[in-house]
């Protein structure tokens, strides 16, 4: 039976350029940018060493705990998108690993950021899909749904809308509304240029 009910999943993405830029910046600059709003519960992190995520989310809701939304969303996600799961916080059951892994590597997918848990980390990195979540535990998800995708989510504390743009890194996730990509690539090249500057004269003055 199929449980779910909203399945419009069109929208904007953004030019791949604007990710690009934004994807050079440290998550905390984007973060002090955005008025240190949009910053996703710091207990969603990456679930190996040097994950990085940049791409327009494609928006899952699913029953806790249950990746048949995931493997929906696989069939309508197109290539950059980074899969964001609202998946109620739950750290008992793993919403993805290796295998969905490997499928996403086959159709370009950024990657994926859950509130929720997943599995197989280490051979996550060694293919190098980066994955962020709440959690990491061998338990397997069940697959019975009910789900949806597309539509606006709460993710980590953060609303998310499809095509806003999500940033992570070894510090965690940033969510930036799409309407505020421009302004926000801006306001946090000028934070890194001046954390930079600052960075230097600090290490200017070491030893004098
Ligand atoms: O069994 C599942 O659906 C989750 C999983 O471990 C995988 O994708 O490798
Ligand atoms: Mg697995």
């Amino acid at each position: 039976m199929t449980t779910h009910a909203l399945q419009d999943t069109s929208f904007t993405r953004p030019d791949q350029e604007l990710i690009n830029r934004l994807a050079k910046l440290p998550a905390a600059n984007i973060g002090d940018a955005v008025d240190r709003l949009g910053v996703a519960d710091s207990a969603i992190q990456a679930v190996w060493p040097g994950a990085k995520i940049a791409g327009p989310a494609f928006t899952v809701w699913t029953r806790p705990g249950d990746n048949q939304g995931i493997h929906e969303a696989l069939k309508l996600a197109q290539p950059g998108d980074v899969i964001v799961v609202a998946g109620g916080g739950d750290e008992s059951r793993a919403l993805l690993g290796e295998l969905i892994g490997e499928r996403a590597i086959n159709l370009g997918i950024a990657g994926f950021a859950l509130d929720g848990a997943a599995r197989d980390a280490e051979a996550l990195g060694e293919i190098g899909m980066p994955v962020f979540a709440r959690a990491v535990t061998p338990a397997g998800p069940y697959k019975n749904g009910p789900h949806r995708l597309g539509g606006p989510i709460a993710f980590g504390g953060v609303p998310v809308l499809p095509g806003d743009i999500i940033i992570g890194d070894s510090d965690g996730i940033v969510v930036i509304p799409s309407e505020q990509a421009t302004a926000v690539a801006e306001a946090a090249e000028a934070v890194f240029a001046d954390e930079t500057n600052r960075r230097a004269s600090i290490i200017a003055a070491r030893g004098q």
